[in-house]
């Protein structure tokens, strides 16, 4: 489905981001799919992949690619997220694979860890490394993901582009916690805030801002009476929609009102 976004889409690819781990590598935007045995599905159950993998660099049936019609934005946001929580920026390829490390449970995993993070995009498993966007490792908190993953995201959708996330790993290794939360915040209300996952901080983000977006037209769903906003881009805020009624929400209920 094509996003209902007036705004051209630029579909030059931006420069690859800088990161700590990778600036002296001359990585291109996509990962290189390595002849040997590198890349090859993790066997181990501490490792989650939080977007959905895909080697395939060409001729591949992948949605519209993220918004570079606002690379300046893009590429300012997330070497911001990099350099704060040493996670890598990840380029603009369209799809991203960020592994995320759950570390032991005291009460269910018996040794020593034998994942070991290498570098902000690359792990090793019992000596073979793999490499992806990026590595998140046992440290990295529920907002961390969340600004390396969600915010990029939310950004594409009011940009008019469909974006998904997928989790995938092994019974145990952390979709959940890392979608929701810890087990009990899909029944609970009071749940942390620093222990919520990515779905709610993304409605959160997303719901904040509700616009739409037709025939070309952008009407403040907040404010019907506002017709026909413009849309307009600068450095700091990338493309925005003038005018436009912001309201914070913290509920579902807040969201369905
Ligand atoms: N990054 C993390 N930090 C702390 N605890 C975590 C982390 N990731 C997962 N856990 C905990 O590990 C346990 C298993 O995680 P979770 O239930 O999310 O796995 P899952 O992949 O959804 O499993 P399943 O596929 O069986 O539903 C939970 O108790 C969860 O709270």
């Amino acid at each position: 489905m094509l996003p209902r976004n007036p705004i051209a889409r630029d579909t030059a690819e931006l420069p690859s981001s800088s990161s700590p781990s990778s600036s002296a590598k001359t990585r291109p935007s996509s990962r290189k799919h390595k002849p040997s045995k590198e890349n090859d599905p993790p066997s181990d159950h501490n490792i989650i992949v939080p977007y959905s993998p895909s080697h395939v660099k060409s001729k591949s049936p992948l949605p519209p690619r993220p918004p570079s019609s606002n690379p300046l934005k893009r590429k300012l946001a997330l070497d911001t997220i990099a350099a704060e929580n040493s996670l890598p920026a990840t380029t603009d390829s369209g799809v991203k694979v960020i592994v995320r490390m759950r570390p032991l449970r005291k009460d269910k995993d018996e040794g020593d860890p034998i994942v070991q993070k290498i570098s902000g995009d690359s792990l090793s498993i019992n000596g073979r490394t793999f490499t992806f966007d990026s590595v998140a490792d046992v440290e990295a908190t529920q907002l961390d993901i969340f600004e390396h993953v969600g915010v990029p995201l939310v950004e594409n959708c009011l940009a008019g582009f469909n974006s998904s996330v997928f989790a995938y790993g092994q019974t145990g290794s952390g979709k959940t916690y890392t979608m929701w939360g810890p087990a009990n915040s899909l029944a609970e209300e009071n749940v942390a805030k620093e222990q919520q996952g990515l779905t709610p901080r993304v409605f959160e983000r997303l719901f904040a801002r509700i616009k739409e977006i037709y025939n070309e037209q952008v009407t403040d769903l907040l404010d019907p009476s506002q017709r026909n906003l413009q849309i307009r881009e600068d450095v700091k805020s990338g493309v925005y929609v003038e005018n436009l009624t912001e309201n914070q929400v913290s509920t579902m209920e807040d969201v369905t009102q």
